[in-house]
């Protein structure tokens, strides 16, 4: 790629800030009625404090950001104050013994497991930025408990790179989210122009067809500075890279996933203060005194709020997940920002219909922003799953929620990453109940939470169970639609061809105008999917190229397609794939045919769209 286009896109990125700027203008030209001053004054102040963020965060460094852990990070509240009690605090002698340890000793001494076995990545608001650590296998050991560790020599000494969340405000207008995508954009262009005069002296990388090879773009540090915006951004555009960061290697090149897969540790943390707002304005100011205690230092940071460990006044432990503010406001436009970054990469190709696939995460983001709803979700699984051994939905606590704040019953487990360092047998039987709820949820239930990040489920060894979390992005599926699919997986796992084709033109995968080469590539690829449901005595998910195949064929696919898919497709691939990858990065052993033969045969095809199948997966 020349020089010239490079600056081109310098220029790109360049004009997004000020075009930000412009739009900026034009709304303090319409705020005749509001006070100009502060809307001026507060915007100068937003659009400093993004830009001088966002320098440091666009280079991408890890910087020497020291901040002591806050010694009051429980606060326990006085049952006899019924008046919000929120400035009775207590210290508990955990508190105070940490307290007195260096700033290294705390993170030491907090990597470990909470009183029911959850895991608290209580290593952010020391350190800033990235760094890379070898896992140990002592490390690992806290997440297994009880259960026996399998490790190759080289998982134990993988380098990973972790980053030390910082506290750090959630920018809550559109215009500084805006800001900070354009400063971004401004950020990866000279990135860009960085790595290509890199190239000019020192040559190109070694290519292996990779694209992060080819394009100076997918540069390691472009994708780290990505990664950094994401995390400080949060909303939107996290979730989108999030669910990006589950998918493989072969489909998102490397550095891109590398860095990705920071993001899925866990974005930044919102300052007690922003949170205090948002637990007033949700939950009336009262709402401490519901609680006995409720600890400042987030269990988990996500992309669309951050969960606290809390206790309430009947001793139960409850998870707050408490919504960033201005993310739900801000999805039209940050996923706006996110495609114009995308358009000036000229990284998307023609046949990913990228506009369908923004207009659907748009809606898919707008419902998982409504905790009300996921509550609603949340119950009805709870209800279906309840006499299905293996799985457990923890309990939602109405009472403290709202339409920002989600409290449900504290859970345990390993997320299914880490139950991939467990024996075998683990491994199957987890792969396995993955498969066999996926089936569940689609072919008996209609209703599938389609979101498959691998900390959504987790693994309880000591009781067998896959306690499941975050039915934000829960959708039903039509009847219909669903008949017509489970005739195409079947098709698929038969390698019947015709019927393939058939049910891929009902569905709205093929207008049946296709070409020879699409036709032929769309079958494959539902050949390759087919696979593992092709013949009986498990699925060895260790040896497949599933993924590797479906790439090759789905470069062909997007140069031949006709139509985008239907719109029920995408979160629904989205759920089979991270199943899929799921069982692969497990390296299960999975009885699928069985599992999806058991659901064929006690399915009832044709029937009124609300009754559910009676189907039961054993
Ligand atoms: N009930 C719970 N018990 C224990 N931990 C929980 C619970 N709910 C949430 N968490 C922790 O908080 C994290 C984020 O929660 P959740 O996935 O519901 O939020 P989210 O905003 O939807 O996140 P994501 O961006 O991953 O979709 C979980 O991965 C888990 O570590």
């Amino acid at each position: 790629m020349s020089s010239f286009n490079q600056l081109g896109r310098l220029v790109n990125g360049l004009s997004l800030i000020a075009r930000e700027v412009a739009k900026r203008s034009q709304t303090i030209e319409h705020a005749k009625n509001g006070d100009l001053e502060t809307l001026i004054s507060s915007s100068l102040k937003n659009a400093l404090l993004s830009a001088t963020d966002l320098t440091g965060l666009t280079k991408g460094k890890v910087r020497e950001f020291s901040k002591p852990r806050p010694k009051d990070s429980v606060v326990y509240f006085n049952s006899t104050n019924d008046g919000g009690g929120k400035d009775v605090v207590n210290y508990s002698s955990n508190d105070i013994a940490r307290a007195s340890l260096t700033s290294d000793e705390k993170v030491d001494s907090d990597k470990g497991v909470s009183n029911n076995g959850q895991t608290i990545p209580q290593e952010r608001l020391v350190n800033d930025g990235l760094e890379t650590e070898c896992e140990s296998t002592s490390d690992n050991k806290r997440y297994v408990d009880g259960g026996e560790v399998v490790k190759t020599a080289a998982e134990a000494t993988v380098p990973v790179k972790r980053r030390r969340p910082r506290e750090r405000k959630v920018p809550a207008t559109t215009f500084s989210r805006a800001f900070g995508f354009a400063a971004l954009g401004a950020g990866l262009a000279w990135g860009t122009v960085q790595e290509s005069a890199k190239r000019l002296v020192y040559g190109s990388p070694i290519s292996n067809e990779k694209q992060s090879a080819v394009s100076p773009f997918l540069s390691e540090k472009n994708a780290e500075r990505l990664a950094l915006a994401l995390c400080r951004m949060r909303g939107a555009a996290l979730k989108l890279g999030q669910m990006l960061s589950i998918q493989d290697e072969s489909l998102v090149p490397a550095p891109i996933l590398a860095a990705l897969d920071i993001v899925r540790q866990g974005a930044d943390v919102m300052p007690r203060s922003q949170l205090n707002q948002v637990l007033d304005a949700e939950l009336g100011p009262g709402w401490s005194t519901k609680l006995t205690s409720f600890d400042y230092e987030p269990l988990a940071a996500a992309s669309i709020g951050q969960v606290h460990r809390a206790v309430m006044k009947d001793g139960m432990d409850v998870a707050m997940k408490i919504q960033y503010p201005g993310v739900a406001d801000s999805i039209e436009s940050d996923i706006e920002n996110v495609k114009l970054l995308l358009d000036y990469t000229n990284l998307i190709p023609k046949g990913l219909y990228l506009d369908r696939a923004m207009k659907v995460a748009k809606e898919e983001l707008s419902r998982e922003c409504d905790y009300q709803l996921e509550a609603s979700n949340q119950k009805r699984f709870r209800d279906m799953l309840s006499g299905h051994e293996g799985f457990y939905v923890p309990l939602v606590v109405d009472d403290i929620s709202g339409k920002r704040v989600l409290t449900t019953e504290l859970i345990s487990g390993v997320p299914i990453d880490k139950v991939a360092l467990l024996d075998q047998g683990t491994r199957n039987y987890v792969g396995r109940k993955l498969l066999e709820l996926t089936l569940m949820e689609l072919f008996v239930f209609r209703f599938m939470q389609t979101d498959p990040n691998w900390s959504n489920f987790l693994y309880d060894e000591t009781t067998k169970t896959i306690n499941l979390i975050d039915f934000g992005a829960a959708r039903d599926y039509p009847k219909r639609f669903v008949d017509d699919y489970l005739r195409m997986v079947m098709a698929c796992a038969n390698n019947d061809r015709a019927a393939v084709i058939e049910m891929s033109q009902r569905l709205g995968f093929l207008t049946g105008k296709e070409s020879e080469v699409m036709l032929e590539a769309h079958v494959q690829a539902g050949f390759v999917v087919g696979l593992p449901f092709s013949k009986s005595g498990g699925y060895d998910f260790r040896s497949t190229n599933i993924t590797q195949s479906i790439s090759n064929l789905g470069a062909t696919m997007l140069r031949h397609r006709l139509t985008p898919p239907p719109d029920e497709a995408y979160s629904l691939h989205r759920k089979l794939s991270g199943a899929f990858l799921a069982c692969i990065k497990l390296g299960a052993v999975v009885p699928c045919r069985e599992l999806l033969l058991d659901v064929y045969e006690h399915y009832h095809f044709g029937e009124d769209e609300w009754s559910l199948s009676t189907a039961s997966v054993s």
